[in-house]
């Protein structure tokens, strides 16, 4: 049995005549952890919103393991400042969740202590182990995460991706994140998808690294900064055509834009 939990294939997505994503083919297998890079625009959100089943592709093929159960979690948690709602409470808001559940979720995501701290006195990276509680609750079988570090220090970032990948070995599921940070991000996922509507260039961050391609496309300072800084070796346009025609990606590895 393939232990692929999902797979997209020529993947495209228009918007108002404009193209958002094209020819977009990738893979999550149970156990790996697969990062989606991309600068603002680049088309992150709507890839996993089409993950997600929230958006339809308008052509290629999205396909999903039977009964997958997906845990999700957002940029941010949005509740209504004036609501009175503790952590745990909040977490029992789930649909058949109950207690004992909630805080084991909260446990696996080192948040015991703040179930009953008022949600809106929690600082940004205990929001987002709460967030990664809930998605747990699931108990998913993929983690969609989209950007899990953002507006988390430094050190607390380090210490989210490593929960991450704790996670990933503890339940033995499938991450899909997105992040703009490719220095933490490269020390703890499998595979790197670097994404501009289409890909620019993929495959396992060792061998991404090694390649003078992902120099080319990334900048040492870049890595050295821990920042993300998209710099391609083709050129978009104003729209985010390529401009440059010659790139393609046969095989998921990273590819050199000559
Ligand atoms: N419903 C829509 N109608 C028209 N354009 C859209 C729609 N949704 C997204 N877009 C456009 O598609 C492009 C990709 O947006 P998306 O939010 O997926 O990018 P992103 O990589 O997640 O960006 P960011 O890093 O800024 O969050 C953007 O130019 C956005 O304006």
């Amino acid at each position: 049995m393939s232990d692929s939990l999902l797979s997209l294939s020529n993947v495209a997505l228009q918007r108002h005549g404009n193209t958002i994503l094209e020819d977009i083919s990738l893979q999550v297998r149970r156990g790996e952890i697969v990062t989606l890079i991309g600068p603002n625009g680049a088309g992150k959100t709507s890839l996993v919103r089409i993950v997600l089943g929230l958006l339809k592709a308008d052509s290629g093929a999205v396909h999903r393991q039977p009964r997958l159960r997906i845990g999700y979690m957002p940029q941010k948690l949005q509740v209504d400042a004036t609501l009175p709602l503790s952590v745990l409470r909040f977490l029992l808001l789930a649909p058949g969740v109950k207690r004992p559940a909630a805080l084991q979720a909260l446990e696996e995501v080192g948040a015991a202590h703040l179930a009953q701290r008022p949600l809106q006195q929690v600082s940004g990276g205990e929001q987002q182990r709460i967030l990664l509680a809930r998605a747990l609750l699931r108990q998913p079988d993929l983690l969609v995460l989209d950007e899990p570090v953002q507006g988390v220090d430094v050190n607390g970032q380090i210490e989210l991706y490593q929960l991450i990948t704790r996670l990933r070995d503890r339940y033995g599921c499938g991450v899909l994140m997105v992040s703009h940070d490719l220095h933490l991000v490269m020390a703890t996922t499998n595979t790197v998808v670097c994404l501009n509507r289409h890909i620019c260039c993929s495959g396992r961050p060792e061998q991404v690294s090694a390649d003078p391609a992902f120099v080319a496309l990334f900048g040492k300072q870049a890595s050295a900064l821990a920042i993300y800084n998209h710099q391609h070796d083709h050129s978009h346009d104003m729209h985010g055509e390529v401009i440059d025609t010659s790139h393609h990606h046969p095989d998921g590895s990273a590819c050199n834009h000559a």
